[in-house]
């Protein structure tokens, strides 16, 4: 069966048109019982109703004296809405029910019209599957279980809803987070518009077809009878041997739920509360075989059902399970993960960051107390070792970021702790030149944060996501939302630019400057736009580099942005602020014709690009 659904309602429902005695046309629905009798006359000959929309359950009278499939429906009564709908027969449920081979049954015996009917009946239960995700777009939602929290009465909601600004003097950080992240313009709503020729008249022209992945997912699918037997008695269709079980891991409160915007939360929350993790927990609270095998162990013996673990008959030894990988970066995660392939028995999140009866406050210090991640002292060694070596603190800084962000110490705070003054020596010495007596206090280490954070942003971090922003003592002017790679290419001296360039440009020999007046003059003309490139060639030498460094210094003198990149490392040295095409851009390293840079349109990237 081929499907093309009309163009006007995206989930189109089959009609079927019938001329009354009266001589008016009436329109049967495909969710209307009489649908399938007047489809399938053949079939039904004594007019036996199909399924409607709302249909009752059936009361099994079905003749066993005709050998007929009549089935009559019971009408509920004094029963609320509630449960009259939980007791309504679903379409597949009354197909899977009429496809049954039964004794005498003879549906079966109707050759390719038998095979059309079944396409057609899994057609009516695709199209209302379809139907209902279309018009429920705005209410499936998932959220993390912890998110899930809705005021229940109006002084709760005045609790967290307010539409006041904060004050700008005592509340500095508050204020900037509010003003960037609550109040905006107008909202943007994207469309594409399809074949815009194809409209003649003016009023047709207006309007704009909205692109619904669910009619491109419908449109010309093939379904064969096999499938629509297949699907309609909602077997697998596809097998895998052997059989292999993944384990979800979360910390707590922090599993995926799913739900209706119009559910009630309570009702959500206790829905989704039982994970694989949290039903491990609670069996070998309740079952002391379990408290022998590890989690990864646990499928084996047990089989994942209706959100517990129930006990097999047998264990099943060739059952694979394995939990779900996570990337050492989640630190918490990460050790929590090490902790569950080491430790049987636990019954709670807290038992397993308990080791020797002592409970520690995280699951990487409980990992660390199990030998299971390594010490810091490697990462320590090397600092120690730079700090010697080392003179620009700026360059110390950035080792440090390397080193939490790629060796994955153990406790980043207290390394921090260790080589703070280190880290914050130029700080402290600049700050000398006011006080001479000035020494290292906590402002001093909070300027030294929000330096570290400049180079944990370029790789992608903040502060925040590596656990060092309640180190921040001092959050004056530390703007967590503002956009810290266009503040970095912003950040030159522009009395000395100002400087280079008056000295620079005198110089300029009669190519350079035709070189240089043709680039400025297309810069500051507003009104050409579009992408322009340059091309300057000369042998080695003859002041290409003096060229690019004297435009760099009159662009970033005026404010503006200038994104210095070379294609290799050395040349990229040569250029003031310069980086590689590829760490700049984040062009990827094996290049086929569909391969395309790794900046998505919301990031910080895309902000600095489009500013430059
Ligand atoms: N107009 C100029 N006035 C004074 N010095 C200049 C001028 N142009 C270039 N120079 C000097 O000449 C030297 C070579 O210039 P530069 O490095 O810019 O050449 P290049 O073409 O980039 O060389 P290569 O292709 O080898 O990288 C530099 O020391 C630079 O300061």
């Amino acid at each position: 069966m081929v499907n093309n659904p009309n163009e006007n309602s995206f989930c189109s429902a089959k009609e079927i048109l019938i001329c009354n005695k009266s001589g008016g046309l009436q329109r049967i629905d495909e969710k209307c019982s009489y649908s399938d009798p007047l489809h399938y006359v053949l079939m039904f000959f004594r007019g036996e109703q199909g399924w409607k929309y709302n249909f009752y359950p059936l009361k099994n009278i079905a003749s066993k004296k005709q050998n007929v499939n009549i089935c009559f429906e019971t009408e509920p009564e004094n029963q609320d809405e509630d449960e009259i709908n939980s007791k309504f027969v679903t379409a597949t449920q009354y197909y899977s029910y009429q496809l049954q081979d039964r004794l005498g049954g003879f549906i079966s015996n109707y050759g390719r019209l038998f095979h059309q009917y079944i396409v057609e009946q899994y057609a009516k239960i695709e199209t209302s599957r379809l139907n209902y995700i279309l018009f429920n777009q705005k209410s499936l939602r998932a959220d993390l279980y912890k998110n899930e929290y809705k005021p229940k009465d109006l002084s709760q909601i005045n609790g967290i809803v307010s539409a006041e600004l904060p004050e700008q003097v005592s509340f500095p950080q508050t204020y900037k987070t509010v003003k960037a992240c609550m109040m905006h313009g107008h909202d943007k709503i994207t469309l594409s518009l399809e074949n815009p020729n194809e409209f003649n008249n003016s009023e047709e022209q207006n309007q704009i077809k909205e692109v619904i992945e669910i009619t491109r997912f419908q449109s010309e699918r093939y379904v064969s009878a096999c499938e629509s037997c297949f699907r309609i008695f909602r077997y697998n269709l596809s097998g895998q041997y052997p059989t292999t079980v993944r384990l979800s891991i979360h910390l707590e409160n922090q599993q995926m739920c799913y739900f209706d915007q119009n559910n009630d939360i309570s009702e959500v929350l206790s829905k989704n509360e039982e994970t694989q993790l949290t039903a491990f927990f609670k069996l070998n609270s309740n079952n002391f075989k379990a408290n022998d095998l590890f989690y990864y162990e646990i499928p084996k013996h047990f089989s994942w059902d209706n959100r517990s673990w129930k006990p097999r008959k047998k264990a099943n030894t060739r059952i694979i399970s394995r939990i779900y990988f996570v990337h050492p970066t989640d630190h918490e995660r990460y050790a929590l993960r090490l902790l569950l392939l080491k430790r049987k028995g636990v019954k709670s999140f807290k038992d397993i960051k308990t080791v020797d009866g002592h409970e520690y406050s995280s699951f990487r210090d409980g990992a660390h107390a199990l030998g299971l991640i390594e010490d810091d002292r490697e990462a320590e060694k090397s600092l120690e070792e730079a700090c010697h070596l080392i003179t620009d603190c700026n360059q110390l800084r950035e080792l440090f970021v390397i080193i939490i962000l790629n060796c994955q110490p153990a406790n980043i705070k207290s390394l921090l702790d260790k080589f703070k003054d280190n880290l914050s020596f130029d700080i402290l010495l600049e700050k000398k030149k006011i006080d001479s007596n000035r020494k290292y206090d906590e402002i001093i280490y909070s300027l030294c944060l929000k330096k570290i954070n400049v180079h944990l942003y370029k790789n992608g971090k903040t502060l925040q996501s590596v656990e060092l922003l309640d180190c921040l003592v001092d959050d004056h002017d530390f703007d967590l939302h503002s956009n810290l790679l266009i503040k970095d290419v912003l950040n030159f001296n522009i009395t000395n630019l100002k400087k280079e360039f008056n000295d620079n440009i005198g110089k300029l020999n009669t190519d350079q400057i035709f070189a240089f007046n043709s680039i400025i003059k297309r810069l500051n003309n507003e009104q050409e736009t579009g992408q322009i490139i340059f091309f300057i060639d000369g042998p080695g030498g003859t002041g290409k580099t003096f060229l690019y460094k004297t435009i760099l210094a009159k662009v970033r003198s005026e404010s503006s942005i200038a994104l210095a990149v070379a294609s290799s490392g050395i040349a990229a040295l040569l250029l003031p602020g310069g980086r590689t095409a590829h760490s700049r851009f984040k062009i990827p390293i094996s290049i086929q014709s569909t391969s395309t840079c790794h900046v998505s349109l919301q990031s910080n990237e895309a902000e600095l690009f489009k500013k430059a």
